[in-house]
């Protein structure tokens, strides 16, 4: 059985407290996890701290920037590790993490590593009153440190991303998982030993958020920065803490996107691209579609491919390459995603597939399974279409005129991504410029390119990060004006 300890200056700290973590495809105990309380992030926060002053800070560049490579390398190496640990923690199916988390959980590192070694610097030469010159120019200092709050759905691929700049840039992290997904990030910890990164430099504390680690970690004075992904209402008690002391937030949070398919949409793409994004990761997404648009003409005939499509996956033993669909995370969120299937049915939704928990068999019948789910026929007041619900489930709903779906698909106090489906460029670069949404995909969903600016608009965040992008919350700049 795991045993997940905190991950201190370099050390494996045991606590008197720890919680189960459970496989949500059966429901089996894979270990203990340790939880810090306020004297373990204060250590975790006084060794970030030391390692800022000591070592780390004293690295030159080229030197962090090998190091990001070697962690890279050790990713890479212990490759079926990571996929087996963020398997055992997600449910989620080995042919999705093997191609999607861990490779992204490399990427980050050596994307920011390429970065940090070739950003340009802003200068400004300027008149003096006096007739003379000066110039100005900017150097980029490390924030400090660094507290990283991460999710469980895509655990060590949302993790990386913000600790992949956040060293790149110089500076040291405290890392809360999520208390359902503690596995990646501790692994981690042995590469960052393995390789050689300097004590202190990444820390993890494992525990819950309110009144444990992540509100320890957030209210720390000695914190320089938070970045979260997660819900918005977690995100503001997130922004609350972080307010005292006027400490920056990047935060990225909640999200109900809109599917817009048009009726020129290259149909089977359309098809295939709203069932990726409603379905994929059992729908755990942040960028995920749960409000589908789809023009008039097409409506029956999309509806009906999206059910075949839907009712097509292949639920099973994760580990198994042929299974396409996990189970949820945890028997919790199942909870809440079917009280939406609950309401849904008693608002009087057509119910066109699933609905429920799927008939599973021995031991995956305790899992946290649920049916991919497809309702019509719901009011756009309907919490169902209003609220995020973080399931394999989407309502979709006919539009005529493209001003009618353009007002429906902004009509939400979120803004962080949309997905959509066109032939008519025009009809295309319009609907890119009037979505209030941070991401906009067209005739595509979740293709990312790293450089770009990622994060919501509105409820679904604060600031943007991504290639240069990231410099803006990881680091501080500093202007210097020399006169000449
Ligand atoms: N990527 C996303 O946008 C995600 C959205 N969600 C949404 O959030 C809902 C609730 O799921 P949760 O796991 O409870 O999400 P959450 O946003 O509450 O938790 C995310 C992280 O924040 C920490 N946290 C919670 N409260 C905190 C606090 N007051 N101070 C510091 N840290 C705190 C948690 O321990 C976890 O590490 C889901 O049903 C889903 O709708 C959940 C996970 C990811
Ligand atoms: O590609 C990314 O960097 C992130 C993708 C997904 C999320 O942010 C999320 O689901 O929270």
């Amino acid at each position: 059985m795991a045993d997940f300890r905190n991950f201190i200056n370099g050390q494996w700290i045991a606590t008197g407290k720890t919680f189960e973590n459970r496989n949500p495809a059966d429901n089996s105990l894979v270990g203990m996890v340790h939880e810090a309380g306020q004297a373990e992030v204060d250590a975790a926060v006084q060794a970030a701290r030391a390692a800022l002053q000591g070592p780390w800070g004293s690295l030159k560049v080229q030197q962090r920037v090998d190091l990001l490579h070697a962690i890279v390398d050790g990713i890479d190496k212990r490759f079926d590790e990571f996929l087996e640990a963020e398997i055992k923690d997600t449910g989620k199916p080995r042919r999705l993490a093997s191609h999607l988390d861990i490779p992204r959980g490399a990427a980050n590192f050596k994307i920011f590593a390429d970065l940090i070694r070739n950003v340009p610097g802003e200068s400004f030469g300027m008149d003096t009153p006096d007739g003379g010159r000066a110039l100005n120019y900017a150097v980029r200092a490390p924030r400090g440190v660094i507290g990283v709050i991460c999710p469980w759905n895509l655990p060590l691929l949302l993790m990386t991303w913000k600790v992949g700049p956040a060293l790149a840039c110089g500076n040291t992290v405290v890392v809360k998982p999520s208390e359902d997904t503690p596995a990646t990030a501790t692994l981690l910890g042995e590469i960052m030993n393995d390789v050689g990164v300097p004590h202190g430099v990444y820390n993890v504390v494992h525990g819950f958020g309110p009144e444990s680690a992540g509100e320890y970690l957030t209210a720390h004075p000695g914190v320089d920065g938070i970045t979260f992904t997660g819900e918005t209402r977690t995100g503001e008690a997130i922004m609350t803490a972080a307010a005292k002391g006027l400490r920056p937030v990047s935060l990225e949070l909640g999200g109900k996107n809109p599917g817009i398919v048009f009726a020129d949409a290259d149909f089977d793409k359309a098809v295939a691209g709203i069932a990726r994004s409603t379905f994929e990761n059992t729908g755990q997404v942040c960028l995920g579609t749960e409000r589908v648009y789809v023009q008039r003409p097409i409506f029956e005939r999309f509806v009906a491919a999206l059910k075949a499509r839907a009712e097509s996956f292949r639920m099973g033993d994760p580990f198994d390459d042929d299974v396409d669909f996990g189970p949820l995370v945890s028997l919790k969120h199942r909870e809440k995603v079917l009280s939406y299937y609950e309401k849904a049915r008693k608002e009087g939704a057509t119910v066109v597939t699933g609905g429920g928990v799927p008939g599973m068999t021995g031991p995956l019948a305790d899992g946290a399974w649920v049916q991919p789910t497809i309702w019509t026929g719901l009011p756009e007041t309907s919490p169902v279409i209003r609220e995020e619900i973080f399931g394999p489930c989407c309502h979709i709903q006919p539009f005529d005129t493209e001003d009618e779906v353009i007002r429906m698909a902004n009509e939400t106090p979120y803004g962080l991504a949309a997905t959509v489906w066109t032939q008519d460029l025009s009809a295309a670069h319009r609907l890119g410029a009037a979505l209030n949404v941070g991401l906009c995909w067209i005739n595509s969903w979740f293709l990312r390119d790293l450089r770009t600016a990622f994060g919501g608009a509105r409820q679904s965040g604060i600031g943007r990060e991504g290639g240069v992008h990231s410099l803006e919350f990881y680091t501080e700049m500093r202007n210097v004006c020399v006169k000449l």
